[in-house]
């Protein structure tokens, strides 16, 4: 397989870094839109044809290979089926934005405290969806956090902004914050995202390099923190997949794919490199 089109400079020095040293990579993915198609029920995500055994083929050459997800730890390893996948066994899942960590090698799953904050939100969503006009807005609980996913009503784009400033007021009211992302809000823990679980598991690794592959909003704090280690040294490769339109991701991407099966194209393709350096 071919070399994908790596659109910057500091793309290619990162491609070239992992395959000349992957035992010093860290290759991570976040699931939805990204390893798993985007679907009307969070529910019914799986990974796309291809996407587990590719990062399988990876995790015989890199240091780590991990999934970075706003989902719970354990809900994305159910979802994404990977406990007991051939060659996943050192697979970490960095579950709510990296509140939480499991490893496949033990099965167990840690975590940050949970603010008291989210039981006082739970308390109150409901109230506020009906003032609002929008009871029906599906929410999901995911226990540190909240999501409200307005994909599945009439008008979800008008939904979203409808819900925007009083999810916010009651995230802060609370001490927590709301995270934006593709036609869902989520009132979650302050002080952890992604860029947060990455640098965390760049230190415990020593990776040289890592490849972060994301789709939505979320992901931008990954890619901002990357971005910042490259100015320490760290080789980096930002993969972005068009699924949830995020421009801010694709603006700042070194690899543009149109979804999941491209992502397996370029994990594909890097494993193919490592194999033939
Ligand atoms: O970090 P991620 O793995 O990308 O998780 C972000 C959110 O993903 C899920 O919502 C998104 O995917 C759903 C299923 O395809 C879709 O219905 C929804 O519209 C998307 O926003 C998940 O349900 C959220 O909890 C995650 O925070």
């Amino acid at each position: 397989m071919s070399t994908p089109v790596l659109q910057t400079a500091a793309g290619r020095e990162g491609w070239e870094a992992i395959v000349a040293d992957p035992a010093g990579a860290v290759i991570a993915s976040d699931f939805d839109g990204v390893l798993s198609p985007l679907v009307e029920d969070p529910a019914m995500s799986r990974p796309v044809a291809g996407a587990l055994d590719a990062l399988a083929r990876l995790a015989r050459s890199v240091g780590q290979v991990a999934i970075v997800t706003g989902r719970p730890a354990l809900v994305a390893t159910e979802l994404s089926g990977v406990t007991g996948h051939p060659g996943l066994g050192r697979l970490v899942v960095l579950g709510h934005y990296g509140l939480e960590r499991w490893e496949a090698s033990t099965g167990a799953v840690t975590s940050d405290p949970v603010p008291s904050g989210v039981a006082v939100a739970r308390e109150k969503l409901p109230d506020l969806l009906r003032e609002v006009g929008l009871p029906d807005a599906f929410v999901e609980d995911k226990g540190s956090s909240l999501a409200v996913h307005t994909r599945r009503l009439p008008e979800p784009e008008l939904a979203l902004e409808v819900l925007r400033t009083p999810l916010t007021e009651l995230a802060e009211s609370v001490d927590l914050r709301l995270e934006p992302g593709n036609l869902v809000l989520e009132i979650r823990p302050p002080g952890i995202d992604k860029g947060v679980a990455l640098r965390r598991l760049i230190d415990s690794t020593g990776a040289r390099s890592v490849l972060y592959a994301g789709d939505d909003l979320g992901d931008l704090a990954a890619f901002q923190a990357l971005d910042e280690l490259r100015g320490d040294g760290l080789y980096a490769v930002l993969v972005a997949a068009r699924s949830s339109g995020a421009t801010a991701l694709t603006d700042a991407a070194d690899i543009v794919v149109d979804d999941p099966a491209g992502v397996v194209t370029v994990l594909t393709a890097l494993s193919d490199a490592i194999a033939t350096r």
